[in-house]
């Protein structure tokens, strides 16, 4: 695990451009099993700070977060998720992903701050590579993708539930999620903006973005920022319900739909990859941006006494 960690880093960091295997639709990959062998009921791998679970009798990963205290979305955590999504995309057993949080109250409060913060040109350059590679890979994930929103999810996390083809959200208006990075004093990167655009249109978007919105998970599901909201206990009880009807239709036909509606947005990118790590480096290493992020991390320390 170490060792494949360590590749792909290299490869994120190196190469530039990593690339992103099975991207093209993969046609009906759950009837390529081999007829009449016995299915072992589950398999599981474990990093540090992602857990999977694997049912091949459903085709059907279960993908949780567990990186104390808040599941920010540091270097290690980025490429653990990356190689998480390559082993299930290359998974032909695999057909759909949950992806949900083993925190309490939190599913992900977005990109590591401490990661953008006092670091080198270099540090930066690596970080937002990551960043990027997370975003290309679940975007254009073949596999069905379901967030199961259990908590509060700012920023990059509400990015990872956007990238997914459906999102269900724990109905308790102490949760909220949106793209708030105008409250940090940064700005969403096209590629984040494109994405929330996708799904909740042009003037949701707009108001949101310029705002820097946070919104309790009643408001979330008003917007379209979320799908459903569900009572928490009953969450997987209703991911399990959403992911069967999703792959009850052939592969083929919603692989190739998703990558229609989805394919202008990341070609943007692939083909403007270096440019936005170039502005991401020369804007976050502003002394005024620094300043803003270090005000940010302040207040939420001041936020607990
Ligand atoms: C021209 C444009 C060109 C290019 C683009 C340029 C720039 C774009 C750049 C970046 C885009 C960034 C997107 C992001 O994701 S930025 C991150 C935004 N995240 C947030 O705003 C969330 C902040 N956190 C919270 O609101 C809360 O922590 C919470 C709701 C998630 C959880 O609240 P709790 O009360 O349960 O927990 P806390 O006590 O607040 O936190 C515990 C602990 O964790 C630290 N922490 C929280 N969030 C982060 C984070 N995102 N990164 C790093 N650290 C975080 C917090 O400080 C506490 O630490 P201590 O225990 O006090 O040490």
């Amino acid at each position: 695990m170490a060792a494949a960690a360590a590749t792909l880093a290299r490869r994120i960091t190196r190469s530039g451009v990593l690339p992103l295997c099975r991207r093209l639709p993969v046609w009906g990959r759950a009837a390529r099993r081999p007829p009449g062998l016995p299915l072992a009921p589950c398999r599981a791998f474990s990093n540090k700070k992602i857990q999977v679970d694997m049912n091949e009798s459903s085709g059907v990963a279960t993908m949780k977060f567990k990186s104390p205290p808040v599941n920010s979305l540091n270097l290690d955590f980025l490429t653990e998720f990356c190689i998480s999504l390559e082993k299930l995309e290359n998974d032909r057993a695999c057909r759909g992903i949950i992806i949900t949080s083993a925190i309490p109250k939190i599913f992900s409060s977005g990109l590591d701050i401490t990661e953008m913060c006092g670091k080198s040109t270099e540090h930066y350059t690596e970080f937002w590579r990551a960043v990027q590679e997370m975003w290309l890979r679940l975007y254009s994930s073949n596999m069905v993708t379901l967030a199961v929103v259990n908590g509060s999810s700012p920023a990059g996390g509400c990015l990872i539930a956007l990238s997914c083809d459906y999102r269900i959200m724990a109905d308790n208006p102490k949760y909220t999620i949106g793209l708030n990075e105008a409250q940090l004093g940064i700005v969403a990167p096209f590629w984040f903006k494109d994405t929330f655009v996708n799904v909740v249109g042009q003037r949701v978007a707009e108001r949101s973005l310029q705002l820097g919105s946070l919104y309790p998970a009643p408001e979330a599901l008003k917007f379209g920022i979320v799908d459903e909201l569900v009572p928490e206990e009953k969450l997987q009880e209703k991911a399990t319900a959403v992911m069967a009807q999703w792959l009850a239709l052939p592969d083929h036909a919603r692989q190739i739909t998703k990558s229609m509606m989805r394919k202008a947005v990341l070609d943007l990118l692939v083909a403007h990859r270096e440019e936005d790590i170039k502005n991401f480096t020369s804007f976050v290493s502003k002394e005024s941006i620094q300043k803003s992020l270090r005000m940010y991390m302040e207040m939420l320390k001041k936020k607990k006494s």
